[in-house]
């Protein structure tokens, strides 16, 4: 398949609590995303799942706060919400039907039209429509476009399946030719492969504290689960100079090993199985050029957090 063939583009998938947003997310990306949506809240992973669709590649991004807030929605949160649905080719807002246009739907709402990018496309995605009867649907579908002009509304069951793959279809048609973003093959792992990347991360600041190269980052090269069960892991821990190298190796490697034996006690939790983990130290001096891949990796750098 040509570039040219091809399509890719970020959907951010917004809605309150509770809305369905990680259901549908496993309904289109696979059964993985909903061990990572258990962790979300340690992580700051953007990239929520990837899915295929024909010859699209859909890259669902996360809007921290609004895409997993427990607590009550308040415009504050969804105006922070929503800077990860900013640079996002569509947005999709998911509104349960047996709620309709709540408080917070109607926040949700207030924010897109002070802050939607020019020419965004924003859908309705109506979820949960197997609790409610059809008149009541047609209102609030009436409703909600009264409201806001939406690019296109969908009636759909996150849990069932019912409308999905007419989403899935109009969203492959949305974003924007080009070549795919994430090679195929690394589609099913990547959330995991990006959580385990900030687990390590994680512990790398533990240990490290100011002594922390400011410019650091890790990626996970290799994701092998294995016939018994447990997984193999292999990651990279880039630096920009030497000098940091050393930092991190520690004296004869042992910071580099205690961060690993307390990142691999982690993901063995998280995962559930036995991991064997092999972390290696290299220097990489132009990685800032490359900060619109790390970008696309999901590892936020402007925040500051690498
Ligand atoms: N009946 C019905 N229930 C659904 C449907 N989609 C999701 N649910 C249920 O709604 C609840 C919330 O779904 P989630 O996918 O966790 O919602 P969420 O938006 O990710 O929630 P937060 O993580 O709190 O933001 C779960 O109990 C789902 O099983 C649907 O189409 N029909």
């Amino acid at each position: 398949m040509t570039d040219q063939e091809t399509r890719a583009g970020f959907i951010a998938l917004i809605g309150e609590p509770n809305a369905g947003k990680s259901t549908l997310l496993n309904r289109m990306v696979g059964a993985k995303v909903s061990i990572v949506t258990h962790k979300v809240q340690t992580t700051r992973a953007r990239i929520r799942g990837v899915a295929m669709a024909g010859a699209s590649q859909l890259v669902f991004v996360d809007t921290p706060g609004l895409f997993r807030p427990k607590r009550r929605l308040d415009r504050a949160m969804v105006a922070a919400a929503w800077t990860g649905a900013a640079d996002a080719d569509v947005v999709v807002l998911l509104v349960e039907a047996n709620r309709g246009l709540t408080e917070g739907v109607e926040a949700i709402l207030t924010s897109l039209e002070e802050k939607r990018a020019e020419g965004q496309p924003v859908l309705l995605a109506i979820n949960k429509i197997d609790r409610v009867e059809a008149p009541k649907l047609l209102a609030l579908t009436e409703k909600m476009n009264a409201r806001y002009a939406f690019d296109g509304t969908f009636l759909i069951s996150a849990e069932k399946g019912h409308g999905v793959e007419d989403l899935r279809t109009d969203l492959a048609a949305r974003v924007p030719a080009g070549p795919w973003l994430y090679p195929e093959d690394q589609i099913a792992d990547l959330p995991l492969r990006i959580i385990a990347a900030e687990i390590t991360r994680e512990k790398l600041t533990l240990r490290l504290h100011q002594e922390l190269p400011y410019q650091l980052t890790v990626e996970t090269e290799k994701w092998e689960d294995r016939p018994d069960g447990s997984v193999r892991i292999d990651q990279l821990i880039y630096v920009v100079r030497d000098g940091h190298k050393g930092i991190v190796l520690g004296k004869k490697g042992e910071t580099t090993k205690a961060v690993g034996q307390a990142a691999r006690a982690e993901m063995e939790a998280f995962l559930g199985h036995r991991v064997h983990l092999f972390l290696q130290v290299k220097v990489r001096p132009n990685w800032l050029e490359d900060s619109e891949r790390f970008d696309a990796m999901g590892l936020d750098f402007k925040d500051g957090n690498a």
